[in-house]
Parts: structure tokens; C-alpha cells; sequence
């Protein structure tokens, strides 16, 4: 099969993936690749699966048939221990709310994901602090997600999905609760530092200046890939 990406080997992929909840069929035989810090926009109408195959791909959901296959290991196959141990270490996720944890800082939610893989709390807070600051989050590390701006609390969520250098970033909607402004330079900031560490990011967007931030663009109909092609 060939790869449209440009990568001989994609670093996640999912064939033919299908997955009901209860009687509702949401993906229908979905198949998409993913290469090496490739940007790639998933897009459709709602309920066209969207979600639901980034949970696959994110190993959040286990589908009811079909692979999918992160670096050559079938991620679906995985016993949970190793699944979660996966998502913490390779894995980033960012959503359109409610990753921040609300009672913690910017700073020590940032800090979290660093101190779950064992760093020292005083290591892991400036990591987090340089982290912060290169999203733009300046003078706000000691305000909790409900004291920031939407954007701000975004661009906050993805220095926490990028601080420990995962390989993929599954984005689901990162910018679906903020204006166009905010909306830019959040999306400007993920499409910048995946470029510069060679993240590959997964995108899933209804908005189309969202979607040309990707490299390509994988559109869903009703659990199944309509369209595939690569953004303007
Ligand atoms: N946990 C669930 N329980 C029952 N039905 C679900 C569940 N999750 C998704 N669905 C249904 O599966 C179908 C696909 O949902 P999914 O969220 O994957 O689509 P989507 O394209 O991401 O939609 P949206 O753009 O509205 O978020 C929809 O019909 C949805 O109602």
C-alpha cells in the first residue's frame, strides 16, 4: 500500500477499524496512516467517527475489528498495564476542554506529566515554566485553568501535552471553544513545535484554517474515509 505521507514505514496505522457504541456503527472500516511527525487533519461531519478513531489510534477505545499499529506493535493486542504506560511516555492528547486539572496551577499541571515519569518536582517545574513560556503563557504560571483566558488555558494544555517529547499528539478539537484569534496562535504554537521536534499530530478539526495548518487531510462519511489529500 502506498504511503502519502513520504515516510516508507507510518508510525501509527489503522486498517479497517470498526467500532459500535451499542447499536450505533461509529466507524464503518476506517483506514488512515500517520508518518513520522506528520500533521494530519481528520475532518467530517458530526458524528462521522472522528473522536472515535482518534480514541482508537490513541489506544483510549479498543475497536471491535480492524489493527492498529504503532511503530510495527499492534497497539489494539496490548494488555492495558503497557497500553497506559504507552500513552503516558510516546503519547500527547489535547481536547477542545477539560484536560487542565482545576485545581492545580498552569504550572503544576504542566509540571504533572513530568513528575508521573519520575523527574524531580524542582527539575519539573521549570521545565514546565520554559515550557509555558514558549507557548506564550507568560505571568500566568501560579493562575488555575479557571482563572485564564480560553487561549491562554489552551496554549497551557498543549505545553502539558508536549512537555515530556511525545511522538504523536492526538488534538481533538483543540481550538473548538475559542474565537479566530486565539484560535491562530494556538494553532500557529502546535504546528510550530511539532515541526521543530518532529512531532507527528492528529488532528481533528470541522474548521478548514484549522485543517491547513495540516500536512494532509483525511476526510470521514459516516465511519469510513470519503477523501484523502494533501492541504493547500
Ligand atoms: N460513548 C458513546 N455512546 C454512544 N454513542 C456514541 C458514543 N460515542 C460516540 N457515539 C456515537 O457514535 C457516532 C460517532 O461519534 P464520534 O464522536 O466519533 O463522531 P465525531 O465525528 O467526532 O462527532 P462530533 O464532530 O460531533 O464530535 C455518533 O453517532 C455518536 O453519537
Amino acid at each position: 500500500m502506498s504511503n502519502q505521507g513520504g515516510s516508507p514505514v507510518p508510525l501509527l496505522a489503522a486498517r479497517d477499524l470498526v467500532k459500535a457504541h451499542g447499536r450505533t456503527e461509529a466507524l464503518r472500516g476506517a483506514s488512515v496512516e500517520l508518518a513520522p511527525g506528520e500533521i494530519l487533519a481528520v475532518t467530517g461531519a458530526s458524528g462521522s467517527g472522528k473522536s472515535t478513531l482518534l480514541h482508537c489510534l490513541a489506544g483510549i477505545v479498543r475497536p471491535d475489528s480492524g489493527a492498529v499499529t504503532y511503530a510495527g506493535e499492534r497497539l489494539d493486542r496490548l494488555p492495558e498495564r503497557r497500553l497506559s504506560e504507552l500513552r503516558r511516555t510516546e503519547f500527547g492528547v489535547i481536547f477542545q476542554f477539560g484536560q487542565l486539572i482545576p485545581e492545580l496551577t498552569a504550572l503544576d499541571n504542566v509540571a504533572l506529566p513530568l513528575l508521573l515519569a519520575g523527574a524531580r518536582r524542582s527539575e519539573a517545574r521549570a521545565t514546565a515554566g520554559e515550557w509555558l513560556e514558549r507557548f506564550g503563557v507568560r505571568g500566568q504560571e501560579e493562575l488555575r485553568p479557571g482563572e485564564m483566558s480560553g487561549g491562554q488555558a489552551q496554549r497551557a494544555a498543549l505545553a502539558r501535552a508536549l512537555v515530556t517529547g511525545p511522538k504523536v499528539v492526538f488534538a481533538d478539537e483543540p481550538t473548538g471553544a475559542l474565537d479566530s484569534l486565539a484560535s491562530e496562535q494556538v494553532m500557529a504554537a502546535l504546528a510550530h513545535t511539532a515541526r521543530e521536534s518532529g512531532t507527528a499530530v492528529l488532528l481533528i478539526t470541522h474548521d478548514a484554517q484549522v485543517a491547513a495548518y495540516a500536512d494532509r487531510e483525511v476526510r470521514l462519511t459516516d465511519g469510513i474515509v470519503a477523501s484523502q489529500g494533501v492541504t493547500a
